[in-house]
């Protein structure tokens, strides 16, 4: 069969026409600075190995850049060690071919390099560096084909190698038939009287984080707000999952700390074509490996001692019942003693270690990322704030500032939630999903004018980011507007594509199902995320909350501040803010 193949010069790379990047002069500088400091931080990180040479694993001293690494970041040197490290054999899949230089996407952050490539290749094309070969996928029809369709033709791939000596057997990582098996056991836990009793968690938390604002917006200090979100999130979590109270937004936790180290570990050895750390004694003879082991530790030992104090009071119950509990009433809510509880939980120790460990990772920094991106982008919109501050006043009136929302008012407050879902669309984190085909699957064609097939063994990219941007699937697909999730929007252009329906919408909050596939912020079919009504209210409490009692001034140029973050693979400022207190 044959293949076009187009080869594209690293200058034709730009990151995508964003309208807060608005400056492309100095958009293109921030972006050459970034990636330069991005390739740093690739090189620092094989650079801390040679100081291992040192016997002093205390002082390993990381670069500020290595020690900000985040979920993000990891993704990145995951998809840099796709990239080198794996590529299908050149085949008959009959997709467009770009070729590029490796250089252009290692640098800097990939999901970013991919855009312009879609809207030159369209919605399905292949990648090819060198010998390396990955297919990118943007086109909602074939997204949805691989996620809902053919869930199980496809696995992690290089994401699950990498995260597996962190999360275990995880649903992240975990094969298939451990995924099954723990997907099952897990789903139940979230049923409704549980999130209604969460609600009042988040409520808690946020008050707690309202306290401590308060004092910085007395004061006229110039709070980061990403890591305030970032500690409330930590809190939240560590309370709902397991009962444990990291009490982040008041003070350091040095569990949290080693949680952090074990990430940085998982990048460093993305960016490793040996694994050394396998070898008889590395724990032991390697000071880095030996932190990682100590750190490692830590996070076990906490976690195993809250699941042997959850096991030594077992209140075995049906699963009906425990879903039925009136949660008001009970003295730990926390989703282990619920896996702990449940009848017939026929599950080891080290199984529900893994569990939380993952529960503990995929929810803190992602709902994190997107309050701090609905604040980043409505301190640029003082009209829209204004509005979604007077749809507050309106249900929830203004007698106590400091009163959280009830379920029944976030179901009042469409504004509000519709300002969380569109920080989700424009900022999805993770902006790409990562896939490696496990046998032969041909796609549907979509936008697309071939019939395309992904050959066993390929690996696959699923941008999230170009899906939640593409001008055929969103009216303005680079502005900020949460209103736009009223309004259907339909393009018979891209075929077999059912448009945006708000007709469609089941819960509160737009879906895959009333998108039909162009907005997955959350995945989609079989490995959906388990925790997106949790993570939905639970940032939408936080903005509800935050807006309610403060006004929020950005202190550093916004186009800087969305470059920074959008451009490179974390936010290296944070979200820097000066508080007022509301008048009303
Ligand atoms: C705004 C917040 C969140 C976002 C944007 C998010 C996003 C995602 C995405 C995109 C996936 C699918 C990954 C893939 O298909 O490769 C996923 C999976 C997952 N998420 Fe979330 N997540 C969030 C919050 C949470 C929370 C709060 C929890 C737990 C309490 C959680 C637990 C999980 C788990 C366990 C999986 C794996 C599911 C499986 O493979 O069966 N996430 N998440």
């Amino acid at each position: 069969m044959m293949t076009t193949t187009t080869t594209l010069k690293t200058t034709t790379i730009s990151p995508p026409s964003v309208k807060s990047f608005a400056n492309t002069r100095r958009k293109a500088l921030l972006l050459r600075r970034r990636n330069a400091q991005n390739r740093n931080l690739i090189t620092t990180v094989k650079a801390v190995v040679s100081e291992d040479k040192t016997d002093d694993d205390t002082t390993i001293l990381l670069p500020d850049e290595v020690k900000d690494l985040k979920l993000r970041d990891i993704i990145s040197l995951w998809i840099t060690q796709i990239l080198q490290t794996y590529g299908d054999k050149p085949s008959s899949d009959n997709a467009p071919i770009v070729e590029g230089e490796i250089d252009d996407l290692v640098g800097g952050p990939i999901f970013l390099a991919l855009y312009p490539y879609f809207r030159k290749y369209g919605g399905v094309f292949k990648l090819a560096f060198g010998p390396k070969v990955f297919m990118v996928l943007s086109d909602p029809v074939v997204v949805k084909e691989v996620l809902k369709e053919k869930p199980f033709s496809f696995d992690k791939g290089v994401l699950a190698e990498i995260l597996e000596p962190i999360m275990g057997q995880g649903l992240i990582p975990a094969p298939y038939k451990v995924w099954k098996e723990r997907r099952r056991a897990l789903v139940p836990g979230f049923h409704k009287a549980w999130l209604d009793h969460m609600v009042g968690l988040f409520g808690h938390c946020n008050k707690e984080l309202l306290k401590n604002l308060e004092v910085q917006a007395k004061s006229g200090a110039v709070v980061d707000m990403e890591e305030r979100f970032c500690s409330v999130s930590l809190d939240i979590i560590g309370l709902a999952v397991f009962n444990y109270d990291f009490g982040s937004v008041t003070k350091e936790s040095p569990i949290i700390s080693a949680v952090y180290n074990c990430l940085q570990e998982a990048a460093h050895r993305s960016t490793f074509y040996v694994p050394y750390w396998d070898l008889p004694l590395a724990d032991v003879l390697v000071p880095r490996q030996r932190k990682f082991k100590q750190n490692m530790t830590v996070i076990n030992d906490t976690l195993n001692g809250l699941i042997k104090q959850a096991q030594q009071m077992s209140y075995t119950e049906d699963l009906e019942e425990l879903q039925k509990r009136d949660y008001s009433k009970v003295k730990d809510p926390s989703l282990l003693r619920f896996l702990v509880d449940v009848r017939g939980a026929d599950v080891t120790d080290s199984q529900l270690r893994d569990d939380l460990m993952t529960m503990l990772i995929a929810g803190h920094e992602t709902t994190a990322a997107v309050l701090t991106w609905a604040l980043f982008c409505l301190t640029q919109k003082p009209e829209l704030v204004k509005k979604v501050v007077q749809e507050i006043d309106d249900v929830m009136g203004t007698d106590d500032l400091n009163r959280p929302p009830t379920y029944e008012e976030i179901e009042k407050m469409e504004l509000s939630r519709f300002c969380v879902a569109e920080a989700l669309r424009l900022y999805p984190e993770p902006p790409i999903l990562i896939r490696r085909c496990l046998e032969d699957v041909p796609l549907p064609r979509g936008a697309g004018d071939r019939d395309i097939t992904l050959i066993k063994g390929m690996d696959v990219f699923i941008s999230v980011w170009n899906l939640h941007r593409s001008p055929e699937c969103w009216e303005n697909p680079d502005e900020y507007d949460p209103e736009r999730f009223k309004k259907p929007f339909k393009n018979p252009g891209v075929k077999d594509w059912a448009g945006y329906n708000p007709d469609l919408l089941t819960g509160l909050y737009p879906n895959e199902i009333a998108s039909d596939y162009a907005f997955i912020p959350f995945g989609a079919g079989a490995r959906k995320c388990i925790g997106d009504q949790f993570a939905t209210l639970e940032a939408t409490i936080s903005l509800v909350m935050t807006l309610r009692k403060f006004t929020f001034n950005l202190q550093k140029d916004p186009n800087e501040i969305g470059m920074e973050m959008g451009a490179t693979i974390h936010t290296a400022g944070g979200l820097p803010c000066t508080l007022k207190l509301r008048e009303v």
